[in-house]
């Protein structure tokens, strides 16, 4: 069964959402960043950005309807996400998945290549971590880092292999992070909290060093 067009507007229209308050945080620097919301699990259909669209900007060309190989499902002149894959791979590998959202952030790219040589980066007993769903006391999070592979179907199997249920989220190095939920609302919770982490957890780095270079010089 193909997605009704009721239930395509309504994705669009959240798609719609999500990209335009990641927009106003400037979220897709260049054109980068993908977003998508999956319509149904079987055959696997999810709406996802089309490719190389300014993400600042809503348009009636925005969005395109792909199945379970990141095919269009209609006939259309738009081009499904380059990174349409790697969307595919999240749903595969977890049904319950609703949305994956991927940004571009300086402090989601300095944390990939700072932690790169560990393939993870991990913190602890931060309270944004429950915007994770993960509400257990001092809990740590350990979040994959995989190579910035330029061929999609390499880098999408290298995903596939670090991605887990327990945290919703991987980083590419020097490249962005993809972060997926039950839902829209739960991905772009996700997405918020990575973010928070991403920004703590390197500004904290800066200010001990600050300190640290104050106190032995004084
Ligand atoms: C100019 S960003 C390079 C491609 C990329 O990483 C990205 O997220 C956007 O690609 P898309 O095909 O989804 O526009
Ligand atoms: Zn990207």
């Amino acid at each position: 069964m193909t997605a009704t067009l009721e239930q395509r507007l309504d994705a669009f229209r959240r798609l719609d959402d999500a990209k335009l308050t990641f927009a106003r945080r400037d979220w897709f620097p260049g054109t980068s960043g993908n977003l998508s919301i999956k319509i149904q699990n079987d055959p696997l259909q999810f709406a996802v950005t089309a490719s190389g669209k300014d993400k600042t900007k809503l348009s009636p060309e925005d969005y395109l309807v792909v199945d379970q190989d990141s095919r269009p499902v209609d006939e259309t002149t738009l081009k499904p996400s380059a990174e349409t894959l790697i969307h595919a791979v999240v749903y595969k590998s977890f049904p319950k998945a609703g949305a994956c959202f991927h940004v571009h952030t300086v402090w989601n790219n300095l944390i990939s290549e700072l932690y790169f040589g560990q393939r993870a980066f991990s913190i602890q007993g931060q309270e944004l971590i429950k915007g994770l769903g993960i509400w257990e006391e001092n809990a740590r999070i350990t979040v994959p880092i995989v190579e910035n592979f330029a061929d999609i179907p390499t880098l999408a199997t290298e995903i596939e292999k670090v991605i887990t249920p327990e945290v919703p989220g991987v980083l590419i190095r020097n490249h962005g992070i993809y972060t997926w939920g039950g839902n829209d609302f739960e991905a772009k919770r996700h997405l918020e909290a990575f973010e928070f982490l991403f920004e703590y957890h390197a500004r904290w780095l800066q200010l001990r060093q600050a300190v640290v270079s104050t106190t032995t010089t004084n």
